[in-house]
């Protein structure tokens, strides 16, 4: 379990990460996600001990990562695949990695073997591909079998390929029992792979919540109803305090309201509906709405000018 209070960090003025209070659950993919220079990479970076909190703590199984005794069992990372001797083979880095932290030679082997890089550990890393470099680094992060694991932006560069493999990592590391704490900018591929998420704008918390939460979250998610009585249900739905569109003759997309809601509002008022189906937001929306206010670089986007700034107090 990964436990941040108050996590903060400041360069100069800037705050970059601001009183994050964050607990990382065992047994689940949590994705990390925010805008570039959210602070995502700062806080992995504490996590690791790499860089020094400037107040608050960030904790692994309740102690500061320099305390632990033996860090590489308890969490592997792979925070910059490139941080590797380009002269080196895969097996001498990793055997080298082994050694420094009194790990069984063997493991070598196995996470060679894990990620798909038997037939290539004795070549020098330098002339990797970059998902050969991605593939070395997750075997890096594997070697002292840790309960935790960190990947910064894993998926980047890769093929569909490394990413479908990457995402079959990630879910059986968790199914394990693991701590799979992972950050990324594909929004499509966290919806698929993350159970859980924590979204941050400027340093601080925006979200930590359930993947499913977060997308019901979004004013685009919406409830599709099909019914014989449009005027009185949407009278009935906008008493209930929803908002509705109407959308042909029989159809209505209704807002602000659960399926259950707004089937239970169309019961008490007697229409007969002929179909109650969920529209469901991607998660690229739900994101978009969220850290509006909260991109630091770059040109507003449509999503920004729709959503206001109050959307990121829902989750
Ligand atoms: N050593 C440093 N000195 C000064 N500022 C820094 C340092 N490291 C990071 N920063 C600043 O901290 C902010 C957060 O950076 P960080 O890399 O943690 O963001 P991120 O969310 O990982 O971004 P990205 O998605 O672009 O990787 C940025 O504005 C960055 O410029």
């Amino acid at each position: 379990m990964i436990r941040l209070r108050n996590l903060t960090k400041r360069y100069g003025d800037k705050v970059v990460v601001d009183r994050l209070s964050v607990d990382l659950s065992p047994g689940r993919v949590t994705g990390f996600l925010g805008p570039n220079g959210a602070g995502k990479s700062t806080t992995m970076r504490m996590v690791l001990g790499l860089d020094r909190p400037t107040a608050g703590e960030a904790l692994v199984d309740g102690r500061p990562y320099a305390e632990l005794r033996h860090p590489m069992r308890r969490v592997g990372a792979l925070l910059d695949a490139k941080a590797v001797h380009p002269g080196r083979t895969a097996r001498n880095h990793l055997t080298a990695m082994a050694r420094s932290n009194g790990l069984p030679l063997r493991r070598v082997g196995e996470v060679l073997e894990t990620v798909g890089l038997s037939g290539v550990a004795d070549q020098r890393a330098g002339k990797f591909s970059l998902g050969m470099g991605q593939r070395l680094g997750i075997a890096g992060a594997l070697l002292g079998d840790p309960e935790i694991l960190m990947f910064d932006e894993p998926v980047n560069g890769l093929d569909p390929d490394g990413v479908r493999w990457i995402r079959g990592l990630m879910r059986s590391l968790a199914a394990e029992g693991r701590t799979v704490f992972v950050s990324s900018h594909l929004m499509s591929e966290m919806q698929e792979t993350a159970d859980h998420l924590v979204v941050i704008g400027k340093g601080r918390l925006i979200a930590d919540a359930p993947v499913s939460e977060v997308i019901e979250a979004s004013s685009l998610t919406a409830v599709r109803v099909r019914t014989p009585q449009p005027e009185e249900l949407e009278q009935q739905l906008l008493v209930a305090g929803m908002r509705v569109e109407r959308h042909g003759g029989d159809e209505l997309i209704v807002t602000g309201g659960t399926l259950d809601r707004v089937g239970g509002v169309a019961h008490q008022a007697g229409v007969r509906l002929n179909e109650l189906s969920p529209r469901a937001a991607s998660l690229e929306q739900a994101y978009m709405e969220l850290t509006a206010s909260s991109v630091e670089f770059g040109a507003p986007s449509g999503a920004e000018q729709a959503a206001g700034t109050d959307d990121r107090e829902r989750v």
